[in-house]
């Protein structure tokens, strides 16, 4: 049994003092002591029908897949790893994760995946092809990097800078893009989740471009994300007093989230498509926000964009377009799978301009993950991820 500190408040009464002795009522601390100490009453348990390997499970995008895991009927972690954290359970690693019985996390190299049905993976980029090449073939993946999204190996080199690992298992990697690809994801054994800012970029923009209602030139995406994008490794330009009360762009003309957005636009277009894409950190934990800048088709209006985006998604669970002239938040998505977009008249006349909102966490990594996992593994595609956004 692990403890836990919760300064003075116990709050369940299944709880045990340090000493041993159960907790009967709520919210007395003992002796009068700041902080008490409880055991405390685990919720997951590992006894479900698909065994779920999460590789990675002390990273953002890792420790977001437990905590969505913890109210699947279907799934349940037997397998957890980390890296420089190897060795130590969950909730050491991320404290708000107590609650969770499992299993410690163990080094990949040390992993064993006799009692795993399916993984997601959570690694760095350019880690991940080795690791997957190597995983028993049996396994249903999803794999959270970028290692295979990007169908074409020399661009993955370019924009990478290092060489493909596993080229044959490119080509077998379904782009996880649920509510465009769904069909695909049914029957793939490996998924490449899309990146979080080309989920909130390509979900608006591949249906207008599929029904031809905007121009495939001068397409220019101005994105914004929370530091949780970065990963939970330390790094000086995410100090707190580097992004704090600021904000700034990166990767300007070079981001590799570029080749992967004009992959799916061309694909829709069956044209190449460039786009104009500069993101930019903002000082937040979670969030991201595509405002996007586009022209119109000749004769074609905003009513035609909305009529479009509206029957494209109003069956979908996790798209959601919003009333017209409402205009979508980060705060209206925090914590949840769900993508909220609109689109509005620029004052230039013939220009549109379309917000998307996202969760990076969640529909831009691993609630979409698991979206496309329960659709792998053919379980109704919002199982477990039914979280309405946490406000304020
Ligand atoms: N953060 C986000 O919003 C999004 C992230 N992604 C992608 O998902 C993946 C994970 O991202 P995120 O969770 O943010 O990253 P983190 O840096 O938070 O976590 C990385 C995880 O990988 C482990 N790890 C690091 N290096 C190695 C290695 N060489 N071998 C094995 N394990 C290793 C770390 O272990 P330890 O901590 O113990 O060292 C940790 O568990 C990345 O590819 C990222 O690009 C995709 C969409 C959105
Ligand atoms: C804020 C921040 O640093 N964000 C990351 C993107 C996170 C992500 O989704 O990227 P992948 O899925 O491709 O790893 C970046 O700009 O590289």
């Amino acid at each position: 049994m692990s403890t836990a500190t919760f300064g003075s408040i116990c709050f369940d009464t299944g709880c045990f003092w340090k000493d041993g002795s159960k907790i009967s009522k709520v919210n007395k601390p003992k002796e009068g002591k700041m902080f008490v100490k409880c055991a405390v009453t685990k919720t997951q348990k590992p006894n479900k029908e698909v065994r779920i390997g999460v590789l990675g499970a002390s990273g953002y995008t890792g420790s977001e897949i437990v905590r969505l895991l913890a109210n699947h009927p279907h799934f349940g972690i037997t397998l957890m790893t980390a890296d420089k954290k190897a060795g130590q359970s969950i909730g050491s690693a991320f404290p708000h994760l107590v609650t969770q019985d499992l299993p410690d996390m163990v080094s990949v190299k040390d992993a064993n995946f006799s009692d795993v049905d399916a993984v997601f993976c959570c690694l760095p980029h350019g880690t991940t092809q080795e690791i997957i090449k190597a995983l028993p073939k049996g396994l249903k993946i999803v794999d959270l990097s970028a290692d295979f999204r990007l169908q074409n190996i020399s661009e993955y080199e370019e924009w990478y800078g290092q060489a493909h690992r596993a080229p044959d298992l490119q080509k077998e990697a379904v782009y996880g893009l649920t509510e465009l690809l769904r069909e695909e994801v049914k029957s793939a054994r490996l998924v490449a989740n899309p990146g979080c800012y080309p989920t909130s970029v390509q979900l608006p923009l591949v249906p207008l471009i599929k029904a031809n209602l905007i121009e495939f030139r001068n397409i220019i995406i101005d994105a914004k994300s929370g530091v949780s994008g970065a990963g939970r490794g330390a790094k000086e330009a995410n100090l707190y007093t580097e992004i704090s009360e600021g904000i700034y762009s990166y990767g300007i003309t070079r981001h590799r989230h570029v080749p992967e957005i004009e992959q799916g636009l061309s694909e829709a277009a069956n044209s190449k498509i460039t786009i104009s894409f500069t993101p930019h950190l903002m000082p937040m934990n979670r969030g991201m926000q595509s405002t996007i800048y586009v022209e119109m088709a000749p004769g074609v209006t905003i009513d035609d964009l909305y009529h479009q985006l509206k029957i494209s998604y109003e069956d979908e669970e996790f798209v959601v377009l919003l009333e017209r002239g409402v205009v979508p938040r980060t705060h209206n998505v925090r914590g949840s799978n769900y993508c909220l977009m609109n689109v509005f008249p620029d004052r230039i006349p013939g220009r549109a301009i379309i917000v998307s909102v996202i969760d990076n966490l969640v529909k831009g990594a691993s609630g979409q993950a698991l979206q496309n996992l329960n659709v792998m593994m053919g379980y109704p595609e919002n199982t477990g991820l039914l979280y309405l956004p946490l406000f304020p």
